[in-house]
């Protein structure tokens, strides 16, 4: 980030009864910048997007937009703009009197409304539709409209709650692509959640990964996926996620061994890291994924190129080459390669999920 940030939170905390929402949340936002905040159902993600949005109150911490202390400044007053999963349009009103809503309110003058309509429809791909009601448009171009509304609000910061989430997988698809180009041709700065992760990885400049109220990892989707700082993330990101074996099966006892399933290749010449049984098979045209059982790891799927000749049943060898394993502490969770570390940083002890398979770490042929 060049300069001073944006968005800025500083050591947010807002619960309810000591738990839930977010606790002692730290977050800078670049002007121009997409940022995800990502994970699971819970974590705390619409409660963080609904501080910054100035619907809901930090018991504690600050919120600074544009360099000014907006921490008790209402919603309205904060020039932001936001779109929700539920499109809240005015079921009432038309295509156009919706998109040009707030400039009405605001008393725009007519030209200037008119510009902003014609700029915001053509962007968007909603020509021809201004004098339809919400009720007669599909889901994809209800969510278009309430980007529309967006658009034509010229606020530089935009929020959005899991805006695709009530659309089928290949409307998510074009609308996410709206999305991105939408931001890119504004220079709008976005602040975007969702549990996706997929999504998260192919918008974002800057993923914001939350667990439990808090926050896991913070990095550049490519920082997420080749360097995860904890288990957690290392599962989180990238489908197949990465797979973990218990180190001593490896030769590093006290650690978990992160590969990611691009990199899990089956054995030549008997040089076998792990020896497994095929559980499942999946053929998805352009690589098959094959599916593994081992009693000492979790997450095992060898994804190979094309089509690939394995049956359920069958005894398979894999190589984990060492230049791709990511080492995990036991203990901590963490990257082993993680400075903090070293440096007697607060951590959170991570489970493995089937921890009773950590001491029965010999390969399922033995
Ligand atoms: N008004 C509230 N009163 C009490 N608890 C709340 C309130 N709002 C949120 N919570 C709790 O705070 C936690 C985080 O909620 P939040 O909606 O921020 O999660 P989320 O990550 O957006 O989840 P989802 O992906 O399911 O929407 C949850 O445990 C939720 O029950």
């Amino acid at each position: 980030m060049q300069g001073a940030p944006f968005v800025a939170l500083r050591n947010v905390t807002r619960q309810w009864h000591g738990r839930g929402g977010v606790a002692d949340v730290s977050l800078e936002v670049g002007k121009g910048d997409f940022v995800s905040i990502l994970g699971p159902s819970g974590c705390g993600k619409s409660t963080l997007l609904r501080i910054i949005a100035g619907l809901e109150t930090p018991q504690s911490g600050t919120v600074h937009i544009s360099g000014r202390d907006e921490t008790h400044v209402q919603a309205s007053r904060r020039g932001l703009s936001m779109v929700f999963q539920s499109y809240a349009l005015f079921p009432h009103l038309t295509v156009r009197e919706n998109v040009l809503f707030g400039m009405r309110v605001r008393r725009a003058p007519a030209r200037e409304r008119e510009a902003k309509l014609a700029e915001a429809t053509a962007m968007l791909g909603l020509e021809g539709l201004e004098r339809r009601k919400p009720s007669q448009l599909s889901g994809g171009q209800r969510q278009r409209v309430a980007l529309a509304r967006a658009v034509v609000s010229g606020h530089p910061l935009c929020l959005m709650d899991e805006p695709l989430s009530n659309l089928d997988a290949k409307l998510r698809h074009s609308v996410r692509r709206d999305i991105k180009a939408l931001q890119r041709r504004l220079g709008l700065t976005v602040i975007y959640v969702t549990h996706d992760q997929t999504e998260a990885m192919s918008l974002s400049d800057t993923i914001v990964l939350m667990r439990e109220g808090r926050v896991e990892q913070i990095g550049s989707p490519q920082a997420l996926y080749a360097a995860p700082e904890t288990i957690f993330a290392a599962e989180f990101v990238g489908e197949p996620p990465m797979a973990m074996v218990d180190g001593a099966a490896l030769g590093a006892p006290d650690t978990w061994v992160g590969i990611r399933p691009e990199h899990l290749s089956v054995a030549t010449e008997g040089k076998a890291d792990l020896i497994g049984l095929v559980r499942e098979v999946e053929y998805l045209g352009a690589e098959t994924h094959i599916v593994v059982d081992h009693d000492a790891a979790r997450g095992l799927i060898v994804s190979a190129t094309g089509h690939a000749d394995w049956r359920p049943g069958q005894t398979i060898e894999l190589t984990l080459p060492a230049k791709h394993r990511v080492l995990f502490d036991a203990d901590t969770g963490r990257n082993k390669k993680d400075p903090q570390q070293n440096c007697g940083a607060s951590h959170r002890q991570t489970e493995p999920r089937d921890s009773h398979t950590a001491h029965h770490p010999q390969s399922v042929t033995d």
